[in-house]
């Protein structure tokens, strides 16, 4: 399947420095406990904001009868290299404030220096270390393929931090972790390479070189150690090693290096024998080594552990990613050739989805016995004997195709078809996006403006991949070519976990619809509210049927329509009192009762109503609701009237705007009530209300166009606005 060039370079960078990020974040996260563990210890000296150097000094030659080295790690611990009154050579930690001892000099754990020298050099010295460096900018473009990646992901620059739209698990946090831990695993990638570059001498040199008059070297007036100018200048805070003068000799002086300078001083005078500004990369050299190492900041550190452990998120989702990827364009094994084939499949997916739906099709067609060739848009062609054309396409970006679309409009303008096609567009998209199914519809008017190609169906959209409103189409496409295509489920690996038993309370006779409440307890207490979904499979079908649950009194009451052949409706229908049943609940957060909107639209039809039943009777704080719903006449609202007028009654429902369809010779749908309510929708949306729709996806469809135009009309938004605000819930099949 073709994928974008920064999705191949992001997945190319990954798969090949795959093992050496994996040992890399591995070590990365055991040596980030180095620095905190380090942290935690007792050593750092405390109210040392204005202590000076020249008192540091004289209060440790106090307690000790040489100093020849003072130094100040990352941590602010003081350490100094001293000989005692006893004569002994000693390295340890000490109190700048009073000279004593506060503990013995932290030996690094045996632990740290092995995952040290395994994510240094991976144990290869002078090779393992080059290619840590040149994973490590490996590990950098991957960042930055990754950035690219969001921004045509988020549509824009200014969408970088805006809301992702959940397509599933991984892809979402895969999104979502890495925006968060982009900036710290950059500088993790760009201070690796920094660092291992300094060790190949290729970077230049910091040596820092003193020009020191040695013939001019006074030896008077002699001072105090506590009366150098310089040291009393000199905080300590500033001060990164002091190396003391190795002898009495008039060469020998004190070197000490400060956080951006280093100085010789005259060790009888306190004079300045010279001071050198560290240069820029000395500089960065030493940040690298803090930044990458997470030296002397337990938050730092904590950040470098989150992003190693990110790192090893990353992997795992985008393999996951990959393979799902790969695994729903592997369908494009074909029976027979493009020039045999009378039906020609052509599809458009970015992430591959799309592809399930096309294989479906496939299948069905060759089950019925006919030619069918599928491929991708891109690999538009001639077709010999094609006689049907169908497209089932994803959009992009901003309405763009998706990438294995994007040079179709140029092969279709260049080929001419052997003969006439009929011709069908499905649009795969989502409502979240302000250009809906854009590509298809572009698409649709490609086709359309070329005079070999005849239109059977009207374009087709469909929102969030629903299999539903995939198989309506199917069924309408078979009808207009006297084809009776059936296409089979989509399967979904079944995982019956979370089992429960129910009992049944209260199964409704069936109404003139064919439809029934069937209200059920659960035999043990789980937590559940309305809009969350009851999951049943029925006895010797692997496929997972749902269905939106109201909740009134810790009882689920559902709405269920018998169809003919439906093997899950006709059990329900067929369930008496104190019968018990074994079925699971799905969490469904994207669409419980919004209990903090100013004000609520809910609109279903049929069946959907269930779960505003619940959510009504929930509605404790009389937030104004509003229910539009939409049946065929009043005795299909039979089964709801008691609960919708007891909720009118006490406040908990505000308006009920009934649709009966078949109650006078034109039909009115529940559209076509909203369409008469624009300036409540509006009103509620500018409140920042929330909209719930619930219900069969045809409904859905026409609601959501009247909804968009009426937002476009007033507020110069599409309906998308709202959607991505959180003001526009859907469940709908
Ligand atoms: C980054 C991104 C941008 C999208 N842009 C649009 C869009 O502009 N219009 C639309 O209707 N759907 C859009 N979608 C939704 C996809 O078209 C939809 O999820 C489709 O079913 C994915 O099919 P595929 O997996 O075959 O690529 C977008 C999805 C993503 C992830």
């Amino acid at each position: 399947m073709t994928i974008s060039i920064w999705r191949y370079s992001h997945l190319a960078l990954a798969i090949s420095s795959f093992a050496f990020i994996l040992i890399a974040s591995l070590t990365g996260i055991i040596l980030a406990f180095e620095p905190i563990s380090n942290q935690l210890e007792p050593y750092a000296a405390n109210n040392t904001k204005n202590l000076t150097l020249a008192q540091t000094i004289t209060v440790l030659q106090k307690h000790y009868d040489e100093i020849i080295e003072i130094e100040i790690d990352n941590n602010d611990f003081v350490s100094a290299s001293v000989i005692t009154k006893e004569g002994d050579n000693k390295t340890l930690y000490v109190d700048p404030l009073t000279g004593k001892k506060i503990g013995d000099i932290i030996e690094k754990a045996p632990v740290f220096k092995f995952a040290t020298n395994l994510h240094r050099s991976l144990f290869l010295k002078s090779i393992g270390r080059f290619f840590v460096g040149l994973f490590s900018f490996i590990l950098f473009l991957i960042a930055i393929t990754g950035i690219l990646l969001i921004i045509k992901r988020q549509q824009s620059i200014h969408r970088f931090f805006s809301k992702v739209i959940k397509e599933n698990f991984e892809q979402y946090y895969h999104i979502q972790i890495g925006r968060l831990t982009l900036i710290p695993i950059i500088i993790i990638a760009l201070t690796g390479v920094y660092l291992s570059l300094e060790k190949f001498s290729l970077l230049p040199s910091n040596i820092v070189k003193h020009q020191i008059d040695f013939e001019n070297i006074k030896e008077a007036p002699r001072l105090q150690i506590k009366d150098f100018k310089v040291f009393n200048q000199t905080q300590l805070k500033h001060v990164r090693k002091v190396e003391f003068p190795f002898s009495d000799d008039r060469e020998d002086y004190f070197h000490i290096k400060l956080s951006d300078r280093e100085l010789n001083i005259n060790q009888f005078t306190g004079e300045i024998l010279s001071e050198v500004k560290y240069p820029f990369n000395t500089l960065l050299s030493h940040w690298s080594l803090v930044l990458h190492t997470g030296q002397g900041s337990i938050l730092w550190s904590v950040i470098l552990l989150i992003s190693s452990c990110s790192i090893l998120f990353f992997m795992y989702s985008g393999f996951l990613m990959t393979l799902k990827r790969r695994k729903k364009s592997l369908v494009l094994k074909n029976v027979y050739h493009k020039d045999k084939s009378e039906y020609i499949i052509l599809v458009g997916s970015e992430t591959g989805n799309t592809f399930d739906y096309a294989r479906l099709f496939y299948d069905a067609l060759i089950d019925l016995g006919k030619t069918v060739f599928i491929s991708e848009l891109n690999k538009y062609s001639s077709y010999k004997k094609a006689a049907h054309l169908i497209v089932f396409t994803a959009t992009y970006g901003k309405g763009e195709p998706p990438t294995n679309a994007k040079s179709f409009e140029q092969s279709f303008k260049k080929i001419e078809p052997k003969k006439e096609m009929k011709f069908s567009v499905v649009g795969f998209g989502s409502l979240a996006y302000p250009d809906f199914c854009k590509y298809a519809i572009d698409i649709d008017k490609m086709l359309q403006s070329h005079p070999k190609f005849k239109s059977i169906t009207e374009l087709y959209s469909i929102h969030n991949q629903s299999y539903e409103s995939f198989k309506d189409w199917s069924l309408q496409w078979g009808e207009k070519i006297n084809l009776p295509i059936q296409v089979k489920q989509l399967q979904k690996v079944i995982k019956p976990k979370n089992n429960k038993q129910f009992s049944v309370v209260h199964r409704s006779p069936l109404n003139n619809d064919n439809t029934f409440i069937l209200r059920l307890r659960p035999e043990e207490k789980i937590r559940f509210t309305s809009g969350d979904l009851l999951a049943f499979y029925p006895e010797n079908d692997a496929v997972e049927r749902l269905y939106s649950i109201g909740k009134i009194d810790d009882d689920i009451i559902l709405s269920i329509k018998k169809h003919e052949f439906g093997i899950c409706s006709t059990y329900f229908s067929k369930l008496t009192q104190n019968d018990s049943i074994t079925a699971s609940i799905k969490r469904n957060p994207d669409f419980n009762f919004p209990t903090h909107a100013k004000e609520i639209i809910m609109i279903a039809n049929g069946t959907g109503i269930a779960p505003f039943l619940g959510m009504i009777n929930k509605n404790d704080t009389k937030i104004k609701t509003h229910l539009f719903w939409g049946g065929r006449n009043k005795q299909s609202n039979e089964l709801y009237s008691e609960i919708i007028q007891d909720s009118l009654k006490n406040n908990n429902l505000t308006t009920f705007y009934p649709a009966y369809s078949r109650t006078q010779p034109k039909k009115i749908y529940v559209q076509h009530v909203l369409k008469r309510n624009g300036d409540l929708i509006i009103k509620t949306l500018d409140k920042n209300g929330v909209i719930l729709i619930c219900g069969s996806v045809i409904m859905q469809k026409d609601v959501v166009n009247v909804l968009d135009n009426i937002c476009k009309e007033v507020n110069n938004k599409p309906i998308s606005y709202y959607q991505n605000k959180g003001q526009l819930k859907m469940d709908c099949y």
